[in-house]
């Protein structure tokens, strides 16, 4: 049997990396996967304050020697002066994809005026999709749903492994003959 695909999950927040409170992030982001997800995968689990190398380090590390297809963060993408998550992500990418920020503030704008706030982008490094979501473990299921039918496609594109999802949870959309 294949052995499952490994996911990066990385929680950034100054104050769970502390142990000043518990870590919410990262589970809802993996109990999201699980929803979704029929392929069998693993998650590879980062919890990382709020400074720039760090953040940076890890996501190298899930994509170049952990060979995740897929990096999902969470927390930093605010315009306080320690949200620097997006900066790291763009600086390990080699290319941005916009629309994925476009589509997660749309869809959170519904629950929160606030959405605008967060400076959340995804891109790539290699064979790895990286995907920032806020810190709010609230909005971890809203985010990750609305861009998830794109992305098994996307590590399609860029030599990943094929993502199947549960359809009952998620449509996962390839266009004709993909
Ligand atoms: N990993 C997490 N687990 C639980 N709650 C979180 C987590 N990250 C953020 N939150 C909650 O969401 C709020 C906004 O997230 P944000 O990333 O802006 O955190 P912050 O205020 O910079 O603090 P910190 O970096 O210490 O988590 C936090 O104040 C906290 O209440
Ligand atoms: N879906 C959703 N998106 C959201 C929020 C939320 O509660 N739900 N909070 C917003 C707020 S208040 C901020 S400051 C930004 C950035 O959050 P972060 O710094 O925790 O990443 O995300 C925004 N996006």
């Amino acid at each position: 049997m294949a052995e499952p695909v490994p996911i990066g999950v990385v929680t950034v927040s100054d104050r769970a990396s502390r142990g000043l409170y518990e870590d919410r992030g990262g589970p809802a982001i993996e109990a999201e996967l699980r929803r979704i997800l029929a392929t069998p995968w693993r998650p590879v689990r980062r919890l990382v304050p709020d400074e720039r190398p760090l953040i940076e380090a890890a996501l190298r590390e899930l994509a170049d020697a952990e060979a995740c297809p897929l990096i999902v963060t969470t927390g930093g993408t605010g315009p306080a002066p320690r949200d620097v998550t997006p900066e790291a992500t763009e600086a390990v990418c080699e290319r941005m994809l916009p629309g994925f920020g476009e589509l997660m503030r749309a869809v959170s704008l519904r629950s929160v005026p606030t959405a605008i706030l967060s400076r959340q982008v995804a891109g790539t490094r290699g064979r790895s999709l990286i995907v920032n979501l806020p810190g709010k473990p609230s909005a971890i299921a809203e985010c990750l749903g609305a861009v998830f039918p794109a992305i098994p496609y996307c590590i399609d594109l860029i030599g990943g492994p094929r993502l199947e999802t549960d359809p009952a949870a998620c449509v996962a959309f390839r266009p004709k003959g993909a």
